[in-house]
C-alpha cells in the first residue's frame, strides 16, 4: 500500500470539508481521485502531505505513519500543486535543477536527471527562457518537470490540466501514463472525468468530502443500471410514437427535447436495433441517430442526483 487514509475529518470552522474519507494507493496504480469543484480533493491532498492539519482520521504512506517532519517518506514523493510554484528568477533549466538539488546533491547525476525532465515535459527548445515567457501550458509542463525530475515513487497532481492548451494537456496526460510504466506510483486529482477515464487504472469518486464509490472504470460502470444512452433527431414526432418506445423492452427513460429523443436502456443487447425498428415500422423520419455507453458522468448522477458536469 502507498497511501492508507482513513476516516479523515477535516474542518474549516463550521464547514466540513473531509467527513471521513478513505482513500488506498497501491503500488502500481494510476489513482484518479475524481469530484466537483469543492468536493475537497485538495483539502485530502494537503492533508495527506501533513501540509494542514486536520480533526481527525489515520494517514499512512509507504506503510509508515505522515507527519510534517517525516522527510524519509516525502523524499520519495513528487508533488504538482494546482498552483504554478517556480522561480521567475530561474530559467526552465535552472529550476528543474533546483527543485532536484533539494533531494539530490550529486551533481553529475543531478544533471542527468535534469536533462530526462526537460526532456521528458518538452522542453528541450525552452531550457533558457525564464517563466514569464512560458506559455499557460508550457509553464505547467515546467512545474510538473520540476516535481518529478527526482524521480520519486510516488507523484501526486492536484488537477494539472486545468486551463492549459489541447497540446499540453496531451503532452501532460502521456507523460503520467509514461511516468507510471517507468514505475511511479500516481495520485491524480480532476474533475475532468474524460482525462480520468483515460488514464487512471482505478477510480475514486468524491463528493461533499467523501469517496462514493471507487473501483475501476469498468467496475464503476457495471454498477450502474444504465446500458446505453441512445440520441436520435426526430422532427414532428407524435405524442403516442414516444409512448411507443417508452414501452419497448429494456427501455428505462425517454426524453423529447426539441427534436432530440434521448432513450435510456437498461442493460441488455440490441437496443439500438429495438428503436431503430420501431422507428422504421412507424415510418417515423429520423436524422441523426447514435448510441453513447455510459460515462462516468452516468455514474455520478446515479449515486447523487447531479451533473458532475454541472458541478464544473
Ligand atoms: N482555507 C480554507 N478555508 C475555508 N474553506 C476552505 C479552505 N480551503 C478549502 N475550503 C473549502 O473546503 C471545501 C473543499 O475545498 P477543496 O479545495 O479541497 O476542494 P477541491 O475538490 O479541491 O476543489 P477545487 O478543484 O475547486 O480546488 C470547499 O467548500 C472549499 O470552499
Amino acid at each position: 500500500m502507498v497511501i492508507k487514509v482513513e476516516n479523515l475529518v477535516k474542518r474549516y470552522g463550521e464547514l466540513i470539508a473531509l467527513d471521513h474519507f478513505n482513500m488506498e494507493l497501491r503500488e502500481g496504480e494510476i489513482l484518479g481521485l475524481l469530484g466537483p469543484n469543492g468536493s475537497g480533493k485538495t483539502t485530502a491532498i494537503n492533508c495527506i502531505l501533513s501540509l494542514l492539519k486536520y480533526d481527525k482520521g489515520e494517514i499512512q504512506v509507504f506503510d509508515k505513519k505522515m507527519s510534517p517532519v517525516a522527510y524519509d517518506i516525502k523524499q520519495d514523493i513528487g508533488i504538482v500543486m494546482q498552483n504554478v510554484a517556480v522561480f521567475n528568477e530561474l530559467t526552465v533549466y535552472e529550476n528543474i535543477d533546483y527543485f532536484c538539488s533539494l533531494y539530490v546533491p550529486d551533481k553529475k547525476k543531478r544533471q542527468e536527471m535534469v536533462e530526462e525532465a526537460i526532456a521528458f515535459a518538452g522542453l528541450g527548445e525552452f531550457r533558457k527562457f525564464y517563466p514569464h515567457k512560458l506559455s499557460g501550458g508550457l509553464l505547467r509542463r515546467l512545474n510538473i518537470a520540476c516535481g518529478i525530475a527526482h524521480k520519486p515513487k510516488l507523484v501526486i497532481l492536484d488537477e494539472p490540466t486545468v486551463a492549459v492548451d489541447p497540446q499540453s494537456r496531451n503532452n501532460i496526460l502521456e507523460g503520467i501514463v509514461k511516468l507510471n510504466k517507468q514505475g511511479a506510483t500516481i495520485l491524480y486529482t480532476s474533475h475532468y472525468m474524460e482525462e480520468v477515464d483515460q488514464i487512471c487504472t482505478r477510480i475514486a469518486i468524491m463528493d461533499r468530502g467523501k469517496v462514493i464509490s471507487s473501483g475501476t472504470n469498468e467496475e464503476l460502470k457495471s454498477m450502474i443500471g444504465l446500458g446505453e444512452k441512445i440520441t436520435v433527431d426526430v422532427p414532428g414526432i407524435s405524442r403516442e410514437a414516444v409512448e411507443g418506445i417508452r414501452a419497448l423492452p429494456n427501455i428505462s427513460k425517454v426524453e423529447l427535447s426539441g427534436n432530440t429523443l434521448v432513450v435510456k436502456s437498461k442493460k441488455g443487447r440490441n437496443n439500438l436495433g429495438a428503436v431503430l425498428h420501431y422507428l422504421e415500422d412507424h415510418n417515423i423520419a429520423f436524422g441523426k441517430l447514435y448510441s453513447e455507453l455510459p460515462t462516468l458522468n452516468d455514474v455520478f448522477l446515479e449515486i447523487t442526483g447531479k451533473e458532475l458536469r454541472d458541478n464544473v
